[in-house]
Order: C-alpha cells, then sequence, then structure tokens
C-alpha cells in the first residue's frame, strides 16, 4: 500500500492536460457489452475504475485490449455470468452492468456497487425504470437479481434526477421493444456522450443532455469507434489548484462549457479566469473574497468539486459557506483539513469555512476520491509536508497525478507505508 506525500508551500506554474471523463469511461465501457462486434473507445483516463471494468468484461467473456487508452471490447462470446461480488464492489459504476446485461441477455445477476462513501446512495430510481421496462428485480443476500421474457419501451418519471438511473434506463432501453421516454432525466455531460456511443452503434435516441430523452429500441447494435470526452471534474479540480496555489496555469483539453458554474464562482471570488477553445487559464490573485457555494444537478455547481473548493475557500478573508444539496453528508473530508489547521465546521448540510487559515502539513487520509483531491490540494498549499493517505480512492479517479502535477513545478511523490502505518490505517 501508498501513501502521497507532498512538500508544500511552493507556487505552480505551466500547463497540465486533462484525462478522458471517468463518469463517461465507467458507463462506455459497460455500453460494449451491448454490441454484436468490436467497439473501440479512445482517450480512457488510466485509473483503476478503467482497469476494474475491463476485468468484470473479462469475467463474462469480453475480449478485451487497452494499451495507451484506448481499448476495444469485443463482445460477441460474452455470457450472462452472475457477478454477485469481488470486483463490483470496488466501484459505483458496476451498476450499469445491470443495464447492459439486461438489454442484452434479458438477465444478470450483480452484487451491490461500492463507489465513495458519501452518505446513503440508493439505487431505486434504476430499478424503477428496469421494472417498467418489464423486468423483474429482486435483492438477493445483496446482489441485484434482473429477470425479464422481453424488454418492452416504456414511460418513466424519475423521482430523482439521477446520472446512473438515466444511463442505466438508457442502456436496457436501446434494446427493448417499442419506444422508452424518460422525464426529468438528468442532464449531465457524460449522458450526451454515452448516448452518442449508443447511436454510433446504432440505437435511437433524442433528446441526451434535456430532461427528455427518448429512446425507440432496436434489434441489434454494431461496433464502432468513439472518442470519449475530456473530464469535467478532473479540469475543475484543477481550476480549484490553480486558483489556490497557481501562477498562472493553463488546462489543457477541456470544454470551458461543461464548467461554467466553477467559473462563474472562482471569478465571483475575484480569481482571474480566460477560456478558450479547449482550454481554461487561471491567473494569480492575492485577494480572495468569501463566498457561498451550493450544489446542484448540472448545470449547477457538481457535488465531485465541492470537496477540492472547501479548500480555496480558506484563503478568503471571511466567512464562506458550502452546501451539498445532493449528498448531505459529503463532509469528511473536513476533520482532515482541521488537522491541517483549517478554521471549518459542519452544521447540517453545510460546511462554514472562516478564513484565512495558514495551512499546516500534516498526515491525513483520503476517505474517498474528491476527499483525495481536496487534501492533494491543501497539501501543496500547507507549510511542510504533508502525508495522504487512502490512495486507493484517489487512483480510482485521477489519471497520472503526480506526474501532471510535478510537470507543474510540485513536489509530490508516492511512497509505500510501513506496516505501523497500515495497521493505524485500519484500526482508524
Ligand atoms: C459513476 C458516476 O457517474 N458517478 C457520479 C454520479 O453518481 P450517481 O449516478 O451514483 O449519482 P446520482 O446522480 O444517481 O445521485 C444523485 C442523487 O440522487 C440520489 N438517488 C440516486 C439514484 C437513485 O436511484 N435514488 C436516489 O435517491 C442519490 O442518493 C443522490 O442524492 O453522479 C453523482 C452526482 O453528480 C456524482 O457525484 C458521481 O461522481
Ligand atoms: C462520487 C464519485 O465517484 P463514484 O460515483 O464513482 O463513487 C466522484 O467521482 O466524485
Amino acid at each position: 500500500m501508498e501513501k502521497l506525500k507532498i512538500a508544500g508551500g511552493y507556487p505552480l506554474k505551466g500547463t497540465i492536460k486533462v484525462s478522458g471523463a471517468k463518469n463517461s469511461a465507467v458507463a462506455l465501457i459497460p455500453a460494449t457489452i451491448l454490441a454484436d462486434s468490436p467497439v473501440t473507445i479512445e482517450g480512457l483516463p488510466d485509473i483503476s475504475d478503467v482497469h476494474t471494468l475491463q476485468g468484470l468484461l473479462e469475467e463474462i467473456g469480453g475480449n478485451v485490449t487497452l494499451l495507451d487508452g484506448e481499448m476495444t471490447v469485443d463482445p460477441s462470446k460474452m455470457i450472462s455470468m452472475p457477478l454477485p461480488n469481488g470486483k463490483v464492489k470496488k466501484l459505483r459504476a458496476s451498476y450499469y452492468l445491470m443495464g447492459a446485461m439486461l438489454g442484452r441477455f434479458k438477465k444478470a445477476v450483480i452484487g451491490l456497487p461500492g463507489g465513495c462513501h458519501l452518505g446513503p446512495r440508493p439505487i431505486d430510481q434504476h430499478i424503477k425504470g428496469f421494472e417498467a421496462l418489464g423486468a423483474t428485480v429482486t435483492n438477493e443476500q445483496g446482489a441485484i437479481y434482473l429477470r425479464a421474457e422481453e424488454l418492452r419501451g416504456s414511460r418513466i418519471y424519475l423521482d430523482v434526477v439521477s446520472v446512473g438511473a438515466t444511463i442505466n434506463i438508457m442502456l436496457a432501453a436501446v434494446r427493448a421493444k417499442g419506444r422508452t421516454i424518460i422525464e426529468n432525466a438528468a442532464k449531465e455531460p457524460e449522458i450526451i456522450d454515452v448516448a452518442t456511443l449508443l447511436t454510433n452503434m446504432g440505437a435511437k435516441i433524442k433528446g441526451a443532455g434535456t430532461d427528455v430523452i427518448r429512446i425507440d429500441g432496436v434489434d441489434h447494435l454494431n461496433g464502432c469507434r468513439h472518442t470519449i470526452i475530456p473530464d469535467r471534474i478532473e479540469a475543475g479540480t484543477f481550476m480549484i489548484l490553480g486558483a489556490t496555489v497557481g501562477e498562472g496555469i493553463l488546462i489543457d483539453n477541456v470544454i470551458p462549457h461543461h464548467l461554467e458554474s466553477l467559473t462563474a464562482k472562482l471569478r465571483e471570488m475575484g480569481v482571474p479566469v480566460e477560456t478558450g477553445d479547449d482550454q481554461i487559464f487561471i491567473g494569480k490573485t492575492d485577494e480572495y473574497k468569501p463566498i457561498d457555494i451550493k450544489t446542484l444537478v448540472y448545470p449547477g455547481f457538481p457535488t465531485d468539486l465541492q470537496q477540492p473548493f472547501t479548500v480555496l475557500l480558506t484563503k478568503a478573508e471571511g466567512s464562506s459557506i458550502v452546501t451539498d444539496t445532493i449528498y448531505s453528508a459529503r463532509f469528511k473530508h473536513i476533520d482532515e483539513l482541521r488537522r491541517m489547521n483549517a478554521n471549518i465546521k459542519v452544521e447540517g448540510s453545510s460546511a462554514i469555512v472562516n478564513g484565512p487559515s495558514n495551512l499546516q502539513g500534516a498526515k491525513v487520509k483520503a476517505s474517498d476520491l474528491r476527499a483525495g483531491a481536496a487534501l492533494v490540494i491543501a497539501g501543496l498549499l500547507a507549510e511542510g509536508i504533508t502525508e495522504v493517505a487512502g490512495l486507493e480512492h484517489i487512483d480510482r479517479g485521477y489519471s497520472d497525478l503526480v506526474e501532471k502535477l510535478n510537470g507543474l513545478g510540485a513536489t509530490i511523490w508516492r511512497e509505500k507505508m510501513t506496516e505501523e502505518e497500515m495497521e493505524q490505517l485500519k484500526s482508524s
């Protein structure tokens, strides 16, 4: 097991390149199950979620090659192998195997997913959708059993706007008979990316990216080639990093339109942001204004950037309030930031940040992926050495993070944990 070590307090400068989007990758890869000939996806990030999904496709008989971010999946020999345990627990997005396997085989057994612990993360809306399409769904000892004689198109209103449920229903519905209409659908860019891949495979989908998606089912889907969109959450993390410790950082391979909510909030704080076609430049400021942020579904401020943004707010003079309306308990990073001398308290679904604070290096633990990103930014800002444990969370979502940050002039490296440290981590 490894930890990250960061020598903080040095300004960063230069260009940093964004990888392919994790939250697209983890849906595009299961979507390949639906085709009857090979599908190639270009530009995948080098993250553990991608490698775990590769392993899962291989377990069900897929022939998968992955080289330099290009994955080719030959799904022709796949079977509906039950996956109740094991790798499915390592990531959230294993739930997409339900929709894809149900669409292709009309049956699936998939263990309840893992992923970041952000408070309760039910999948009732996914199940509501599968049932509306004609599947029988049961939960037996922590695994979801899905079975259908045939899938029939249906009108499905999502009670909660859910990225996962929207994509999962789309995956099953492309192979259902007749028309499916998803109402109150999520509008995240990753949903459009998945719909683009499915359309190139021969699916008939209209309205992805709006809150009503119409899908006319087809009998067969063919192979194709697809290039993934850039990761807006990784790009946003780098924007926040640039605002916190940058002396001019250019973020390359980004779709600025995907990050308008963050851009607006950075400007409100006084951070200079310039946007180009596929680049964003974050300039330097010495005066940070305190502001409030509230996370919302897209195009609102993303919950996945709330934790890193909290670190930036420790630089502002005065009080800022961060409210998470998507995951009301997504504040496990706050105790760790307090260890580093931040003045933050949590009240209900809000964190109140009183700045400015002089962060000090400390030994901290990432409880989830974006908590990890927040602690890395805090470590780069803090005086002295910070050690971040829980690296397996960060590795789920950030491709080549150490190399990318060292390219900006950071001093950050991976180091093996001692036996004693691993024991302490287990008991903490
Ligand atoms: C792999 C992936 O894409 N992960 C993203 C996805 O997660 P995920 O798809 O799991 O998140 P959802 O959009 O489904 O969740 C949004 C909200 O709806 C609730 N809900 C969701 C489904 C359901 O059946 N019932 C229900 O009540 C959730 O508890 C949460 O409060 O969107 C989240 C919200 O933008 C992001 O933080 C995650 O990075
Ligand atoms: C919450 C996240 O991921 P997941 O849904 O995969 O746990 C995230 O990417 O911040």
